[in-house]
This record gives C-alpha cells, structure tokens and sequence, in this order.
C-alpha cells in the first residue's frame, strides 16, 4: 500500500551553474548537450548580428566619407528618417526637435557653420548648413547640382504633383501657370480681406464692448483668418467666419485641413490598417484625410462650371489660371496636377502665416514697448478707416518688421531639404573655407532655424529686435529662400501679416494670459518653445486682448 517511491517534491534540487551544467554533487546525470538545432540557432543569430555590427561599422566609415569628415552630430537613427524623427530628441537622438532644442550650441559646439549628421544604425547621412553662403548654393536653380527627391516631397504629393515637389522643367511649368496669381491686384485684395477679416472677428467672437477678451489659444484665431485669405484671395473661394461645412462632410474644411497638416507624421508613420483600430486620434486623421480630397475636388468642380457658365474665365486666382492651363497644350496641368497645387497651395498658404502671426503675438506680447512703438506707427500713418488703405500700408515698416522678426526667430520653412543629383562641390563649406566635395546621391539641408540663430548674420540672435528689418531689401528676406524658388506667397504673406497686426493693434493690446500665480517670466518659459510638424512655430499661445481707450 505504501509506496516506496519518492515524490518528485523531495528529490533534491540541482542548481544550475553558470555554465548551465550540473554540479558536480548533484546525484542526476548531467544534462545533455543542446540540441543541435538550438546550437544551430544560436550561431546563425550570433553570425548575423556580428554581420550587422561590421556593416554598420563600416557603413560609419563610409558615411563619414561621404560628407568630408565633416563635424559631425554622431547618432543612432538619421534625423530625416521616420524613425528619427518619431523618437524624442536626445543626446543620442537629435529627433526632429534638433534643430529648435539645439539652435544656440549645435554649430558653436561644434565649432562649424556647416555640420553633418551621421547614423550609426538607421537612416542617411545628412549635411546640414547654417551658412547663407552655403544655404544659396544648394537652393539655386542655376545649376542642376541639387534637386529635391521623392522620399522628401512625398507628404505634399498625397494629392497630386505639385510646385512644391517638382524640378526642372516641370517646376517650370508649375511656376509659369501660377506666378501671375501673384499680382499687385492680389496684393491689394490680401489687405481690404485682411482688414475685414479681423474686423468680422472681433464681431463674431462677441469681443464689442469689453474690456479685455482672453484667448487660450490664439492660434485658433489665426489659423482661421489665415484661411479664409487663401481660400478668399488665392483661390477666389470666399469663406465667412462662421465655418462652412459642406453637406454630408463629417468636419469643416478648416478642421480637415488642420489635421491634415498636424497628422502628416502621423500618416507616414502609421499603417494604413491600424486606421480601423478605435485610437480617436487615428479616427481625427483618417477623417480630415477622406473628407478634403471631396471638399477639392468640389471647389474645382464649382468653378470649372462657373468659368464655362460665364466670363469669370477672366479671373485671375491661383485656381482659375490652373484650371484655364489644363485646357491649353504648352503649359498643359492634368487633373492631378490640379488637386495636388490646390492642397499645396491651401496648405503652404494658410500654415506658414498662421504660425508667423501667432509667433508675432507671442513676442509682442512679451515686448510691451515695441508693441506701444508699432501702434504709434499704424496711428500715425492710418488714423482712420479711410486711411487703412494698401496704398499706405507700404509705410508700416515697423509693423511689417514685427512680422519679419517673428519670421527669423521662427521660420514656417524650417528645412530646405535636397540631395546632390550629380557629385558636385559646396564652396568654403569645410573647416577654414576649404571646399567640401559633395558625392551624387547625399542629402544636405539648410536648417533655417540654425540659420536665422546664426550669430555671425544675426547679432544677439535670440533677441526680438524687429529694427533689423526696417531698411531690409526685399532680397535679404532670407526666411522666405532665396533665388528662383524663393517663395511665390512671400508678399501675400507679408501683407496679410502686416494688415492683420496693424488692424489688430490698432484697437487691442496684446498682453500674456498667465495661469493663476504665474508671471511673464514663467509664462515666456512656457509658451517660447518652438514645435515642427508640416511647418515650424510656436506652440499654443495663451493671449489676453485688452481693449485700448
Ligand atoms: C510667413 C509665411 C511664409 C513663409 C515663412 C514661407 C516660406 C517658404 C520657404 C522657405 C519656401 C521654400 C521651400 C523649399 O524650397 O523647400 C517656400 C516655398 C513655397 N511657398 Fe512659402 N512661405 C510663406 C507663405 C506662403 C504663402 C502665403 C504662400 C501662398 C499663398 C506660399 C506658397 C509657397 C509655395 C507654392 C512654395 C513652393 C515654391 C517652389 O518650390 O518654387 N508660401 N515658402
């Protein structure tokens, strides 16, 4: 009945070694050798990763060839890479926030205006200047030397080719169709919509009669005015200030189109199946992406049928005279074409100002003195309605400087983004002046944010000195490029920018909307941080208007 038998509890143990053998007291047999499968295994694993290690050992030595042994930022993923740019920036990860987190120590550091970035495990190298010197001879169109290539433009091209992400003879054409868009006559409509826009603001915002209004975000503010101006004075679409939604759309064309541009790193990074998860920030992104290719096709739609219906064949918006070149053969623009230049051109247009306005505010806010300086100006040359005219507005270089400084601390464009197309030379890029060879197929980058924190073109480069730009030619305007691909919406932008502060500051005084306890100083720490995403500016700034006497 009993068992003589012991139970597998009483057995004694053996303990493992560090070898994984049995020791030498244990009464079980020793264990038996691995099988050779796992030994297999095991080897092909240690195999492969000695292999990955000697690539990317000499894929370093390779990289730090390829961009001249440049002083380089050594890190572990490529900034200009998906990944790179997903991860947060650390020192051994510059993220897509390097180059704002870094602005003021990253070249002195390193003690170079031209610098490169070199990947130990992912992605390119990558050269990155800070020199204007250098910066023009990468945008020039003079040479075929640089181009943009497809991995870098291929957020904009969702929709279709476009200005932005062309090159030679196709950026041509697209230049040709749009630049007489950018007229006087434009110009002059950007400053009467501007001034309307603000006032219908003010009204509909319910700000009559009170004596300070407080915005938690203005950038709300701005982005909405900026659109309506695009969308007014660039594609002859006028939007009032109460959001239009079109019938059955599930968000207005605002939102989508802020999303859009807020989830672009979203879109690449994520794929197309996890959109079907219940992530409500995956369900925004997928809502803003499937409702604007409808709301574009529709205001095409409309007014290619109003252009057959009558004369407005004679207008001469972005829109029409793209819609007036798909039916002609030389500059011919195919219907893609079509979509892909109108959300370009939406988005280009209405982003970059917003983001330079709600940086104005931000410094004027801060700046009291000058904010009293720039009122003066815009009192002293516009005392009256009558006087708001875009004839004088070509008088407020105070104002309109405001809006360049703002510009300069915190440039909309803050990557020119080209890979050398055939091996080529960067002038007096190496240390001491020396030449950098270029091999065909490296990525270089003029990081405008370094550029404008640039001490040796900017003294004091983080001071808000709008005075800088007061007797700047039109050619110095270094945040909007340089050279043929210079901006085409730089004086729109300046002009909107300059109306919309003008006729703000005129009756309002913008000041910090601090949180209980807190004082200017603290909210400046707050609120001054500069965030990239489509384009780069400030975050969220909190303002109070506080109406003048
Ligand atoms: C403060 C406002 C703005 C800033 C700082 C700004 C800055 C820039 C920069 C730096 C570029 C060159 C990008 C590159 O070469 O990679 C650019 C290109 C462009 N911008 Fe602007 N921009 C502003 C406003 C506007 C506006 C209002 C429009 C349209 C109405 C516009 C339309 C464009 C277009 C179409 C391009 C592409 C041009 C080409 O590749 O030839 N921008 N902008």
């Amino acid at each position: 009945m009993f068992s003589t038998m012991r139970s597998p509890e009483a057995a004694p143990r053996c303990v493992p070694t560090f070898e994984g053998t049995a020791p030498s007291h244990c009464c079980l047999p020793p264990s038996p050798p691995p099988p050779p499968t796992a030994r297999m295994f095991s080897s092909v694993v240690f195999t492969l990763l000695a292999l990955f290690v000697a690539s990317r050992v000499m894929n370093y030595f390779k990289y730090r060839k390829q961009t001249a042994y440049l002083p380089a930022m050594h890190c572990l993923v490529s900034p200009i890479s998906a990944l790179g740019a997903s991860l947060p920036t650390r020192w051994w990860n510059p993220g897509h926030q390097w180059q704002w987190k870094w602005r003021l120590t990253v070249y002195r550091d390193l003690g170079a205006e031209t610098i490169a970035a070199v990947p130990f495990l992912f992605g390119v190298p990558v050269i990155y200047t800070s020199s204007l010197e250098v910066a023009k001879q990468i945008v020039t169109t003079k040479t075929t030397a640089f181009h943009k290539s497809r991995d870098t433009t291929e957020i904009t091209l969702i929709w279709g080719p476009n200005i932005f992400a062309a090159n030679g003879d196709e950026w041509k054409k697209h230049k040709r169709v749009i630049s007489p868009a950018f007229s006087q006559e434009t110009y002059a409509s950007v400053w009467e919509n501007t001034a309307r826009v603000v006032d219908e603001m003010a009204a509909a915002e319910g700000w009559a009669g009170r004596a300070a209004v407080d915005i938690p975000v203005v950038n709300t503010l701005t982005y909405k005015a900026a659109l309506i101006l695009i969308s007014t004075c660039g594609f002859g679409n006028a939007l009032s200030w109460r959001t239009e939604t079109a019938p059955g759309a599930a968000v207005s064309f605002a939102d989508a189109l802020a999303t859009v541009a807020s989830g672009i790193l979203v879109r690449l990074l994520v794929p197309r199946w996890a959109y079907k998860l219940p992530i409500k920030k995956l369900q925004e992104v997928e809502t803003a992406y499937t409702s604007l290719g409808p709301f574009m096709r529709d205001l095409i739609a409309r007014r290619r049928r109003e252009m057959e219906a009558d004369g407005a064949a004679a207008r001469d918006d972005i829109l029409s005279l793209m819609i007036k070149a798909s039916h002609e053969e030389k500059y011919n623009m195919s219907d893609a074409e079509l979509m892909g230049n109108t959300f370009l051109l939406l988005s280009a247009g209405h982003d970059t100002s917003a983001r330079t306005l709600d940086a104005a505010l931000m410094l004027l806010a801060l700046h009291p003195e000058i904010q009293e300086d720039v009122h003066r100006e815009v009192t002293e040359i516009m005392p009256t309605d009558d006087d708001f005219t875009f004839a004088n507005s070509a008088r407020l270089v105070k104002t309109r400087s405001v809006f360049l400084e703002a510009s300069r601390l915190f440039p909309a464009g803050f990557m020119l983004i080209r890979d050398a197309a055939e091996d080529t030379v960067l002038r007096g890029a190496g240390r001491g002046g020396a030449d950098v060879p270029v091999p065909r197929g490296t990525r270089v980058v003029v990081d405008m944010v370094g550029l404008h924190h640039n001490p040796a073109l900017y003294p004091d480069p983080e001071a808000f000195v709008p005075a800088r730009w007061h007797a700047a030619h039109e050619n110095e305007l270094t945040m909007f490029s340089f050279g043929a691909r210079t901006c085409p919406g730089r004086r729109f932008a300046l002009t909107e920018g300059t109306c919309f502060l003008a006729r703000l500051l005129r009756r309002w005084r913008v000041a910090p909307l601090t949180l209980p306890g807190e004082d200017v100083e603290a909210w400046r720490a707050r609120v001054y941080q500069g965030r990239m995403l489509f384009n780069f500016g400030v975050g969220e700034v909190p303002v109070r208007f506080e109406a003048r006497g």
